[in-house]
Parts: structure tokens; C-alpha cells; sequence
């Protein structure tokens, strides 16, 4: 918890707080943070974690809303110093129609900017993504880019879209005067993809080795290189932003940082078994061990099988048309503009981030 020591004197909001990024997020305030006097959460779905946040100095408030709702946002945000916007509808498996992920990742994000505005809070963190940039959908590889490497940014897929919008949207705003006639100062950071403790996806491969006798196929080869981020440090990183953006608005307003850390570039698939390997899994192929055509037809099928069952259950297996193109196209940051404008460092090392990753998968359900 925070240390008592400086005035605590803050509000802050996270949106989106009971998620995976977003549990971290308010966690690392919580201990990080010292001048927090309230810590308000807003979320559709809140956990009941969240009880034990209410036994310390800082007053936690859950919210349940939805940033669709406009009037439920402004009330949560009304005398905010801070807004971190995490909440979003990240589905890149169809589970969701592309005017459902449009409305909460848009719509929502411009309800936040309108409720800062109209209540008079000027400081705002989005949290965008690596897919604001790629891949495109020309499959052109990012390797070690950063924010200011060209890149046809060119999307059709309805969840990167959404996240260009949202985050064109919260850099526009930035400079807007609010309520009081003070500047709102924005930015929006890009995380890569992120792992570690709570991670669904990770869970999705730990039970689909566990249902194959504690083997995943290869189906990416190993020489695409894609971009991973510990969560805590994701979550530091926010609370840094936070923190430094009223000092340094000038240089820190408007601008995007790719959210980074010292993972290592691997392949998605590889990546992975750092931490299911130790967990009993093994990877079988050095190689793809279907052909690259197979894995599109069987994609396919599967986006025609989802469509076909929709009436009766929802299908959505990690294996789809837009989720091996992402795997197979080459995309990694190497930028040090987090470090340069506000002094970031990685919290975890690497060897921690691993370890803490590899703790949980231990304490899912079914592992051994
Ligand atoms: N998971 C990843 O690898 C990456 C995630 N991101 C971004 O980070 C943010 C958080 O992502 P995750 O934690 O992975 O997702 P998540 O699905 O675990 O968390 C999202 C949270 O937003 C909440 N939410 C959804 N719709 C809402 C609504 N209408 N109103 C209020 N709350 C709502 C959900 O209940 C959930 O708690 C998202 O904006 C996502 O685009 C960015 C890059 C990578
Ligand atoms: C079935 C195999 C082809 C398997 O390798 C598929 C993996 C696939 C589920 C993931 C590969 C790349 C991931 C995405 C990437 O990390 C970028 C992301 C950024 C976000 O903002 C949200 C999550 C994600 C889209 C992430 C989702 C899972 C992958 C597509």
C-alpha cells in the first residue's frame, strides 16, 4: 500500500480496472502511488478482489458501469485528477459484432474525453496498442521499430480499428480546454502483447497442451519475431505517465509510447513455452508442421464454422484468419522514448517477469 508520508491528496479512475491490465494497474498504484487519496474502479464486470483493496488508507471505489453509457462515465470521472482508460472489448476471435467492439473501444473512449472535459479533469491515459500500428494487412513485417518508424498503418480488421480510432481521438483531445479552462493533457501508450499473471490467452494454450497429452504443435515458424511486454511492467509504466504527465505536458502531451521492456524476441509460439515449458508442456517441431496453406483453409474453416454455430453456441478458437496472420508477420519495438520523456525503466527484470509468469501458470486449474 502506499506510503503514508506524502499528502495524500489524489483521485484517480481506471477504467476497464477489474481486467488483466487493468487488476495490475490498480494494484501498482496502490503500492506505487503515495499521494492517492481515493482510487475509483469502473468496470461492467467487478471483481470481488477488489474487497481487500478496502481495508487500507486509500479509499477504493468500485464502479460498475459501461463507458458506452455516457452519463455513467461523467459521474465516475466528476472530480477525478486522473483518468487511466483501460476498458475495451479486446476480441480479435469474433465473439463480438465489429459494431459492439467499434461502440465500446470508440464511442466509449470519446465518452471519457467528453466526461474529462465536462468535469474539469485534465489528465488522461489511454491505453492503446501495438495494433494501432500492424501488422498491416499487407502482412508487412515491423522488426525492432518504434514510434516513429514508417509503416503503412492500414487496417481492416474491426479491433485495430477501433483502437486507431480511440487513439487518434484521446491525442486530438489533448489541449482541449475542460471545465475550469485548464488544458486536457492526453496521451496513449502501445502496449505489445502483453503476458503474465492473469493472462487468458496463456490459459487458452496452457488447457489445449494439457487436452493434447502436454504437447502444442508448431505452427509459426520460429524466426518471426513478436513483440511481448510483462503486465507489471505495462502497469508501471501507466502509473509513471500518470504521475510525470502535469510536470512535463509539454513534451508528454499528444504523444504515443510504444509500451516495452526487456522480454526477448521470440516467436509467439516460443515465447510462450517460457513459461508452459517449465509447466510440463513441450513444443513439438523445430519447424511448422503443417504447411502455411493448411493452417489458412483450417482457419477458414473455423471462421465458417463459427459462423454456422453461432445460432446454437459461440465457436471462437484461437486459430482464425486474422490471429495467424498476427502470429506469422514479424512485429517488435526497440525504442528507448518512454526513458527519454519520462524516465521509464522496466520495473521486472526479464528473469522476474518470467518467473512470476511461470508461478501462475502454476496455479491454474488443471495444472500439475
Ligand atoms: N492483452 C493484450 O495483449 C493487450 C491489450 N491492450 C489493451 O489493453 C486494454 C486492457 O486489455 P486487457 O486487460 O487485455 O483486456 P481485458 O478484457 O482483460 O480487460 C478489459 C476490461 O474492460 C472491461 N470492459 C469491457 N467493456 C466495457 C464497457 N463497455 N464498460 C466498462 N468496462 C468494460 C472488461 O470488463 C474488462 O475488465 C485494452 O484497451 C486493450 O486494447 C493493448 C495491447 C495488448
Ligand atoms: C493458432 C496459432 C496461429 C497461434 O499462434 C495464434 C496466436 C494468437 C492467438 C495470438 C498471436 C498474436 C496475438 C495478438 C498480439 O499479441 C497483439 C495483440 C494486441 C492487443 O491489443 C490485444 C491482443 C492481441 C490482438 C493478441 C491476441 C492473440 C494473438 C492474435
Amino acid at each position: 500500500m502506499a506510503d503514508s508520508a506524502e499528502t495524500q491528496e489524489l483521485v484517480y479512475l481506471v477504467t476497464g480496472g477489474c481486467g488483466f491490465l487493468g487488476e495490475h494497474v490498480v494494484r501498482m498504484l496502490l503500492q506505487r502511488e503515495p499521494r492517492l487519496r481515493e482510487l475509483r474502479i469502473f468496470d461492467l464486470h467487478l471483481g470481488p478482489w477488489l474487497e481487500e483493496l478496502k481495508t487500507g488508507p486509500v479509499q477504493v471505489t468500485a464502479i460498475q458501469g459501461d463507458v458506452t453509457q455516457a452519463h455513467e462515465v461523467a459521474a465516475a470521472v466528476a472530480g477525478a485528477h486522473v483518468v487511466i482508460h483501460t476498458a475495451g472489448l479486446v476480441d480479435v476471435f469474433g465473439k463480438t459484432s465489429p459494431e459492439t467492439i467499434h461502440e465500446v473501444n470508440v464511442q466509449g473512449t470519446q465518452n471519457v474525453i467528453e466526461a474529462c472535459v465536462q468535469t474539469g479533469t485534465r489528465f488522461l491515459i489511454y491505453t492503446s496498442s501495438m495494433e494501432v500500428v500492424g501488422p498491416n494487412i499487407k502482412g508487412q513485417p515491423f522488426y525492432r521499430g518504434n514510434e516513429n518508424t514508417p509503416y503503412e498503418a492500414v487496417h481492416r480488421h474491426p479491433y485495430p480499428c477501433s483502437k486507431a480510432l480511440a487513439e487518434q481521438l484521446v491525442l486530438e483531445a489533448n489541449g482541449r480546454e475542460v471545465l475550469g479552462g485548464l488544458p486536457l493533457v492526453t496521451c496513449a501508450l502501445r502496449p505489445t502483447g502483453i503476458y503474465g499473471e492473469g493472462h487468458q490467452i496463456m490459459r487458452d494454450f496452457y488447457h489445449q497442451g494439457l487436452r493434447l497429452g502436454g504437447r502444442l504443435f508448431r505452427a509459426i515458424p520460429a524466426s518471426v519475431e513478436h513483440g511481448r511486454v510483462y503486465v507489471g511492467n505495462v502497469a508501471w509504466m501507466h502509473v509513471l505517465v500518470a504521475r510525470e504527465l502535469e510536470h512535463r505536458a509539454a513534451l508528454m502531451g499528444g504523444q504515443v509510447y510504444f509500451c516495452y521492456d526487456n522480454s526477448p524476441y521470440k516467436s509467439y509460439e516460443d515465447f510462450n513455452m517460457e513459461f508452459l515449458g517449465p509447466c510440463g508442456l513441450r513444443l513439438v517441431g523445430t519447424r511448422p508442421l503443417m504447411p502455411y496453406w493448411l493452417l489458412v483453409l483450417l482457419a477458414a474453416l473455423n471462421t465458417l464454422l463459427q459462423w454456422l454455430l453461432r445460432p446454437l453456441m459461440l465457436y471462437a478458437p484461437l486459430l482464425n484468419p486474422y490471429t495467424l496472420a498476427v502470429a506469422n508477420t514479424t512485429f517488435t519495438v526497440s525504442t528507448d522514448k518512454a526513458r527519454r520523456h519520462f524516465g521509464y525503466e522496466p520495473l521486472f527484470s526479464w528473469e522476474e517477469s518470467r518467473t512470476r509468469t511461470i508461478r501462475w501458470v502454476q496455479t491454474v486449474e488443471g495444472s500439475a
